[in-house]
């Protein structure tokens, strides 16, 4: 089954079917740093699918993406030489028809195979032969395909049971139980819940339910986020009723939580010092009843933009959106405020059921590069806080190293504050809060994003 090397380029495919559409999106993801779902809408704008062949294109390259582990586990007991020998087209469609076969009841397995067969015709033609053999002999020997055995080799287990790269496996049996490993991993493998947070400055959440299911849309509210709607079907945003009126904003439960525990009081200065593209900054002054002054900075001018976007959207008008870097701009110099929220750039370790590409690209140098830039920007935003002034920093990153360890290493240097306990002023959410006070939700325990949040209170002045 090895496969000729030959000097013809394979083809881009024109995108006229999900699977086309699948194997193109895939193809440019990879190697690049580029979002999927950035992709995906990209290619949704320029092609022509549509009802249900856009639903099973996007499903195509997130599914592929999120069990490329388990599939490549797989693939290597079905491919006569290591995959990383293969070319590139050759892996991907592998892995869209393996995929295909495994987890898509609704594809019967020979239109899987067919379909996988053409497709490959296109790209590569002479390729035709091993991605048939290889997608039928998955049929012929997928009950004696094998796992690792979870008692002698638990990470390799687990990064090919769940598909996991294995130093996160690593990571996270040491960081848990071997079952809670398990359970973490597979919550990050499924497809996200759609989340909304009602603009409760124009609706209630009962209203806007209420408008919903009139509309005959299966909704339901969130279990801990007072504002959020869990919507129980795939939708079009745009298309939601209240979307162009501002009574809502795509905001996943757990990064909802955050707001609500730097508890901005109406009238208050505030400093969201890494707000875009502002999810947390316009519930922050929706909290606020939009009286107060929220300056919201971020270095990346473009994702600025969204801010504001969405502050117009939401009628909000305390927001001061402002591109600049916390580490080298002296914007906020002299500026001193009531409360900040710093949301560090992190990882993204408790999004990877969103994000999926992530996992595959992230290594354990680059959450350590993570690391050291939330040590200097929570120490930029403890100088911009008046004395018993509150500052939350929160990531949504699985990752102790970005998380408390973080926290541990600033009070270590600054005995000027203290943490204070979570679940003192949510008494409804002591499920969220773990023993030292950190907000902690989790995909496996919450059906949340993974998010860290620690509330941090400054009690004396610095030592001078
Ligand atoms: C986790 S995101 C913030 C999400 C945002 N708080 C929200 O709720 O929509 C982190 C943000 O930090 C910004 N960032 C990274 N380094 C920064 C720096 N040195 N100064 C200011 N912003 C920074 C990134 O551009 C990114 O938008």
């Amino acid at each position: 089954m090895l496969l000729p090397m030959s000097k013809q380029q394979p083809a881009t495919p024109a995108t006229g079917s999900p699977r086309q559409a699948a194997y193109t999106t895939l193809q440019r993801l990879s190697g690049s740093d580029l979002h999927a779902d950035d992709l995906i809408d990209q290619e949704l704008s320029r092609n022509q699918l549509q009802g249900p062949d856009r639903g099973l294109f996007a499903e195509l390259v997130f599914g592929v993406l999120r069990r490329q582990g388990t599939l490549d586990h797989y693939l290597k007991q079905l491919v006569q030489q290591p995959l990383e020998r293969l070319e590139l087209p050759v892996l991907l469609l592998l892995r869209l028809g393996l995929y295909q076969l495994r987890y898509l009841d609704r594809v019967p397995s020979h239109a899987a195979v067919h379909a996988t067969v053409e497709l490959t015709n296109e790209i590569l033609p002479r390729a035709k032969g091993l991605i048939n053999g290889v997608l039928r002999s998955y049929l012929r020997r997928q009950e004696s395909l094998t796992l690792p055995d979870p008692a002698r080799q638990p990470a390799a287990w687990l990064a090919a049971a769940y598909s996991l790269p294995g130093w996160l496996a690593e990571q996270w049996l040491q960081q848990f139980s071997q079952n809670e490993a398990a359970g973490l991993a597979a919550a990050s493998t499924e497809i996200p819940p759609l989340t909304l947070r009602v603009n409760t400055l124009r609706i209630s959440r009962s209203a806007l339910l209420e408008r919903f299911h009139a509309a005959e849309l299966a909704a339901e509210p969130c279990r801990f986020a007072p504002e959020g709607i869990q919507l129980l079907q795939r939708c079009q945003i745009t298309g939601l009723p209240g979307f162009d009126e501002g009574l809502f904003m795509v905001q996943d439960e757990a990064s909802q939580l955050v707001a609500h525990l730097l508890a901005p009081q109406t009238g208050e200065q505030i400093l969201d010092m890494c707000a875009a593209p502002g999810g947390k900054a316009t519930h922050l002054a929706q909290l606020m009843n939009d009286r107060g002054c929220i300056t919201a900075t971020d270095l990346n001018a473009r994702r600025i933009r969204r801010i504001c976007e969405s502050a117009q959207r939401l009628g909000l008008t305390s927001i001061q959106a402002v591109a600049a870097d916390a580490l080298t701009s002296d914007y906020l110099e002299g500026l001193q405020f009531d409360r900040i929220l710093l949301d560090a750039p992190c990882s993204g370790l408790g999004v990877i059921r969103r994000n999926p590409e992530a996992k595959w690209r992230l290594t354990p140098a680059e959450i350590s590069r993570c690391a050291a830039r939330q040590h200097l920007l929570i120490d930029a935003a403890a100088a911009r806080l008046k004395p018993a002034g509150v500052l939350v920093y929160a990531t949504c990153s699985t990752a102790m190293e970005e998380d408390e360890t973080v926290i541990k290493d600033f009070l270590s240097r600054h005995p000027e504050f203290v943490v204070e306990n979570g679940a003192q002023f949510f008494p409804a959410w002591t499920d969220l809060f773990d023993c030292s006070g950190y907000l902690r939700a989790w995909p496996h325990r919450h059906g949340t994003d993974g998010f860290f949040a620690a509330r941090l209170r400054r009690v004396m002045q610095s030592p001078s």
